[in-house]
């Protein structure tokens, strides 16, 4: 079918949720097989994992959406350097999780953004596992199986049964006395965690835009915010690193008032 003319952002984000259902489910049937959750040797696999299914709904996803949307660019590895329609895919965010099949393989996902002109239009993030959908469409709110997703109202810190963290590089990042702490993987779905209001922050260095460019506007558009990891300037989602929260406390308020959600395996 050609592509639609009268909102044809909208027919590619209606793509995207049919295509991350069908990716979903390849990558659901392939726990089943042991070949399917390996690593597999390639030219950037020792930081990062890429196991066949990475690449079969790689695969999926480009060929359905050349065929269907001619015009746009798949890519992993830029948010959109010109005007071009681009889709920034991670066909399974939260590889090791799946690869190694720890406890938690419902961390993660299929994840699809859309930039145009560097901004991310929408954005579809699938938890196959728990069937869960979310999406977001840059000016129109973020949803989760069609229900609307709300950032946590919280300013304050939240009581919680896990200790502080003794990270030094996370409080040197956030300057923040943490009171609890979660770093379960696929950043994506940590994000939308935030996005549904179930933590309030998740910050994470070393992070590709692939990872985050699909859940950027899932937050944005459920009420949170983005920047970088000195607190001060906007996101930049090529940077490497990022911080999705409810709300950004000013620096009087901060050093008590987030709960993060934080992930920090890479410094
Ligand atoms: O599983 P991939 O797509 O490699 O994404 C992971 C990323 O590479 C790591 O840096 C993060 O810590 C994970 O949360 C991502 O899910
Ligand atoms: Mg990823």
């Amino acid at each position: 079918m050609a592509e639609q003319s009268h909102d044809p952002w909208q027919s590619a984000m209606d793509h995207a949720v049919a295509v991350a259902r069908k990716a979903g489910e390849m990558v659901r049937a392939a726990l089943q097989v042991q070949d399917k959750c390996s690593p597999v040797q390639t030219k950037t696999s020792a930081v990062d994992l890429v196991t066949e299914t990475d690449q079969e709904v790689e695969r999926l996803i480009i060929q359905s959406v050349k065929s269907k949307f001619p015009s746009h660019s798949v890519v992993r590895r830029a948010l959109c350097a010109h005007y071009c329609p681009t889709w920034i895919i991670d066909p399974i965010d939260g590889t090791t999780n799946f690869s190694f099949v720890v406890e938690g393989t419902r961390l993660w996902a299929c994840a699809s953004g859309f930039a145009v002109n560097q901004q991310v239009e929408w954005g579809v993030v699938y938890s196959a596992i728990e069937d869960k959908m979310y999406t977001a469409r840059r000016g129109r709110g973020a949803f989760c199986n069609g229900r609307p997703l709300q950032v946590s109202p919280q300013t304050g810190q939240r009581e919680s049964p896990y200790r502080c963290p003794t990270d030094s590089s996370l409080r040197k990042v956030l300057s923040l006395p943490v009171h609890g702490v979660r770093g379960a993987g696929s950043a994506a779905l940590n994000m939308c965690a935030v996005a549904a209001g179930f933590v309030e922050v998740y910050y994470e260095t070393g992070i590709h835009v692939w990872d985050v460019a699909a859940a950027s506007v899932i937050v944005t558009e459920a009420g949170g915010v983005l920047f970088d990891t000195t607190g001060e300037g906007a996101v930049d989602l090529m940077s490497r690193t990022i911080v999705a929260a409810n709300n950004k406390p000013s620096p009087r308020e901060s050093s008590s008032s987030w709960t993060p959600a934080v992930q920090d395996n890479n410094i």
